[in-house]
């Protein structure tokens, strides 16, 4: 079993909306936390960059100064040496402020990206159960890790390049206006060509980049398939295959990343070529007008300095478009999880108390995961206290489903789940769920001491508390024999342990908790016969005196149990002990007899 079900969909995020104006005004809505510091930035980024754009000017007033020497007038150091000084001190403080000014933006996107890391994160532990059913799990960390570290990148540099990129264009332009309109009008013949090859390259580079992510995403695939099934691959000799098919896999990423690389190498050099050609026009033309003594040659001079600082934001400008496109992309797709339905909330009233004897009642249940189909239909049963209720069946029957609901991990769709008599949705969810332990087939260990691993959930525990429980789940004698006993370190998910090993560390977990009812999924076949037998010790200690539900797969279980479900299709086919089934002689007995006789 799984918590929340097991089959799961996919959800490729492509269903996000597209409302680039929301998107950006619920942004907005995490940066006004940081105004403060958001304000700072944009100041400081004004002033460093209008103070290194007073550079050139002050450049050209220099030439000016000296050429006035091959007039035969005595060059005025003074005025220079104050230029030059004014140069220094612009520059120095502008670099200062635009040091200040990083730290800020870093600073701010950091505090952004943290808040909407913890909304995101709060969000997975409070989204129903059911987003997990259609999403995988490396969709959900990718945008936990990816898009929200590139809205990071977005925030701290791209907002920096829009201001500063704004600025130098408007600064460069009023400049060369002021120096020379008549070169501008020159000037602008170049600048639609450079804008026109940039935005048509780039458009050719991300379409070149895109083929080449999705080849690399292939390979990338690929490889993790044959990794995790690399006992499978060698069992059946097939090192060979495998190895040609990744070479071609391997063959034809390389090929399109080579593609992706010559475009974007390409496009350097010609932005540079006609950026080059208009600086030599406007030199060309501009040396013709200090010949005729239309301007002085300072002028020029700045007038040049000012042109190349205004073609960098222009050919900047369609990458930096697709920058923000793209965190804006990934904006969306974290609101998208974060305006997911929550888990409805407990309703008014509702008992701060867990369950106290463990009566379970089904009345006419109906339950589908999409209201069109019903996957659980009419169920009804009654489980006494500390009864054993086996649920068994065809795969596919509702077993998974049936326990899902009486976890309230989804709601019904009709009928009525009474625990002691109390429609279960009048207990608040945490004191309710609080009362139940489970032990599922796909066991879930962290990485952490085994002694962790056991107190996960039970607050107030002793180490004795601890090893006792370990004893009943008969795993203390290994626990015991452990490098570090109780202190050894499980790695992630417990791959250093084997299965049954697993088991039985979260059999003593549940040990620990003084729950009124057990939900068990019996391991099928992964375990040998030895640990076998340890595991259904365990269980039997762990059942005693709870009320226990068990997707039963052993025999022993199934005719030990007060109370058989036979499910089939959605419905309780048949129900009662093993003995008063097998003298129906109906549905159970065929299976009973199929399967263990
Ligand atoms: N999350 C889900 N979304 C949609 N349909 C689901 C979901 N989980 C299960 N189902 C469907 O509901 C039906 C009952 O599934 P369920 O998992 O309860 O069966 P089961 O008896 O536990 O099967 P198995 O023995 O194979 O684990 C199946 O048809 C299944 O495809």
């Amino acid at each position: 079993m799984n918590r929340g079900g097991v089959k799961r969909g996919r959800n490729d995020g492509s269903e996000v909306p597209k409302n680039r104006k929301v998107t950006i005004k619920r942004l907005w809505y995490y940066l006004s936390y940081y105004k403060k510091r958001l304000i700072i930035g944009i100041i400081l980024t004004i002033l460093s960059n209008a103070l290194s754009l007073i550079g050139p000017y002050l450049t050209g007033q220099m030439i000016n100064e000296m050429s006035v020497f091959n007039e035969g007038i005595d060059i005025n150091f003074n005025q220079i040496f104050i230029l030059g000084s004014l140069m220094i001190g612009f520059y120095l403080i502008s670099a200062l402020m635009n040091y200040y000014l990083s730290i800020a933006l870093v600073k701010m996107s950091q505090s952004v990206v943290y808040k909407l890391r913890m909304d995101l994160f709060n969000k997975m532990t409070t989204v129903k159960v059911g987003y997990f059913d259609d999403n995988q799990t490396g969709d959900i960390i990718s945008r936990m890790s990816y898009d929200i570290d590139s809205i990071a990148t977005s925030l701290s540099a791209d907002l920096m390049n829009v201001i500063t990129s704004t600025i130098t264009l408007v600064v460069s332009f009023v400049m060369m206006i002021i120096v020379s309109p008549l070169l501008l009008l020159i000037y602008f013949i170049t600048i639609p060509l450079s804008f026109l090859i940039t935005t048509l390259l780039s458009r050719v580079i991300k379409r070149r980049l895109r083929i080449r992510n999705t080849k690399l995403g292939e390979l990338n695939g690929f490889s993790e398939e044959m990794i995790s099934g690399q006992k499978t691959i060698q069992s059946y000799v097939q090192e060979d295959s495998i190895f040609e098919k990744y070479q071609e896999h391997n063959l034809d990423a390389a090929k399109k990343s080579y593609e992706a690389g010559y475009y974007s190498t390409v496009t350097g050099p010609s932005v540079n070529f006609i950026n080059n050609f208009g600086t030599a026009l406007v030199g060309t033309a501009g040396a013709i007008l200090v010949v005729f003594g239309r301007i002085m040659i300072g002028d020029l001079s700045a007038f040049m300095l000012y042109s190349k600082r205004f073609s960098g934001p222009i050919n900047q400008l369609s990458n930096l478009v697709a920058d923000i496109q793209s965190a804006l992309a990934a904006a969306e797709r974290i609101f998208f999880v974060l305006d997911q339905d929550n888990e409805k909330k407990d309703i008014d009233g509702a008992k701060s108390r867990g369950i106290k004897t463990g009566l379970v009642e089904f009345e006419k249940v109906s339950f589908g995961y999409n209201a069109n189909k019903m996957v659980l239909k009419n169920v009804s049963f009654q489980a006494k206290p500390g009864q054993t209720v086996a649920i068994v069946g065809e795969t596919g029957a509702g077993k998974t489903t049936l326990v899902n609901l009486l976890m309230r991990f989804y709601e019904v769709n009709e009928g009525t789940i009474r625990i002691d008599h109390i429609p279960i949705d009048k207990f608040q969810r945490r004191y309710y769920r609080k009362s139940f332990s489970m032990v599922l087939q796909d066991t879930w260990i962290f990485k952490g001491t085994v002694l962790e691993n056991i107190m996960y959930g039970n607050d107030n525990v002793t180490f004795d508390d601890v090893v006792s429980a370990a004893k009943k789940a008969r795993i203390h004698h290994y626990i015991e024999h452990l490098p570090n006993g109780y202190y050894t370190e499980l790695s992630d998910d417990g791959v250093n342990i084997s299965k049954g090993q697993k088991q039985l560390i979260v059999i003593a977990r549940a040990m620990l908790s003084h729950s009124q009812l057990l939900i068990l999924d019996e391991a099928t076949s992964n375990v040998d016969t030895y640990t076998e037998v340890n595991i259904q010790e365990a269980m039997r200690n762990l059942m005693k005196n709870k009320t226990s539900f068990v997707i039963a797969h052993r025999l022993s279980t199934i005719k030990n149990a007060d109370l058989i479900l036979l499910m089939s299709k959605g419905n309780i086919v048949e129900q009662g002990t093993h003995e008063s089934l097998m003298s129906q002689k109906g549905q159970y007995y065929n299976l009973f007899m199929s399967q263990f006789a």
